[in-house]
């Protein structure tokens, strides 16, 4: 492997093994005796490359593999087989110099301590990342602006708001210069405003610093406003890694298309359309990505038109349509 790629993995693969218990306390005491070991498979040959400086999605349903991933990635676990290398590095050796150049951010887990300011937290990573104090006090004054936090850095964290520990939370994880950034979740349970700041914050931080960034979100809002690239998982496989607008062609070969007239209309008359509803003087409709051109020529003849817009579905819809069609297909 090369080490121009900043993320290289080859048939990177997880099994869990794990212990059953059985249920009710005799079946307690006889999982104490015989102990049953069942095995799951999270991650399944999954090879892929990133390179410096890119921001790309891994998305994919619950349950399929993109924590795990990204624990490998980041050396909280170890792979079951396969070829994994980060930066250089074997990330499950966890070398410091290795940990000094990622970071791990996870939505629901936290870094920083509760009971004291962040600045707290803040300095004890100064500390652990042996920075400079010229090199934290700058790092610190950016991401404290970029952030818009600096009048949160005092006050005890547990008396912040769940949006504004996130931004803390980032600026933990940011402080000490990190090339790649893993992201689980970042948005997760932060309203729409927070959300949006935490977007404009990683594009940044990507612009500015040229931090490599892996992201899982369920939000595609957050896909669409970081990610040129995405990946899909499903299952422990890797069922996409393209551009996310190729997905949204390849997936998504409908157009969502809706006409209002200026008169009542006879949408009946309509071919080549599905999914048509009437709502007075609106038609929504779905046409085939090939046939667009003809369904718009078709709703011109129709009626006096006032307006007409034509849509790609929803990236979250798309992949509701992905996984349903291959839960019936397996
Ligand atoms: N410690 C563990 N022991 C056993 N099985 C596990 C463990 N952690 C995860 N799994 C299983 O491995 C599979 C992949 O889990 P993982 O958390 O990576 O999925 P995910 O894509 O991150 O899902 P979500 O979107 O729900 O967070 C799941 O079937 C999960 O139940």
């Amino acid at each position: 492997m090369t080490h121009s790629h900043a993320i290289s993995a080859l048939d990177l693969t997880k099994t869990y093994t794990f212990h059953q218990q059985r249920a009710g306390l005799g079946g307690a005491l006889k999982s104490l005796v015989k102990r049953k070991y069942e095995t799951r498979l999270a991650v399944d040959r999954v090879s892929f490359t990133i390179d410096p400086g890119e921001v790309v999605g891994l998305l994919g349903p619950n349950g399929a593999g993109k924590t795990t991933t990204l624990k490998m990635l980041s050396g909280l676990l170890y792979k079951t087989s396969g070829e994994l290398e980060v930066l250089g590095y074997t990330p499950s050796d966890r070398k410091p110099d290795y940990l000094r150049r990622i970071a791990l951010v996870m939505g629901q887990k936290t870094m920083l301590w509760w009971d004291v300011p962040a600045m707290e937290s803040l300095l004890l990573h100064k500390e652990m990342y042996g920075l400079s104090t010229p090199e934290f006090e700058r790092n610190v004054a950016e991401l404290a602006e970029l952030l818009d936090v600096q009048d949160l850095l005092n006050v005890q964290v547990r008396k912040t708001s769940l949006g504004e520990r996130m931004k803390l939370e980032l600026m933990a994880a940011l402080v000490h210069g990190p090339e790649i950034l893993f992201l689980d979740e970042p948005t997760i349970g932060l309203d729409v405003v927070a959300k949006a700041r935490v977007r404009t914050f990683l594009a940044e931080v990507n612009r500015l610093r040229g931090t490599t960034i892996l992201i899982t979100s369920h939000d595609m809002d957050d896909i669409e406003a970081l990610c040129s690239r995405v990946m899909i998982i499903d299952h422990g496989r890797l069922q996409f890694d393209g551009a996310l607008d190729e997905l949204v062609r390849t997936a998504q070969p409908r157009k969502l298309v809706r006409a209002t007239y200026a008169t009542a209309v006879d949408a009946s008359r309509l071919t080549g359309v599905s999914s048509v509803e009437v709502s007075g003087l609106t038609v929504r409709l779905e046409a085939d990505r090939e046939r667009t051109s003809d369904v718009l020529e078709q709703l011109t003849r129709l009626g006096p038109l006032v307006d007409l817009d034509v849509a790609d579905a929803d990236v979250e819809d798309i992949m509701r349509d992905l996984f349903e069609r291959r839960g019936e297909a397996s």
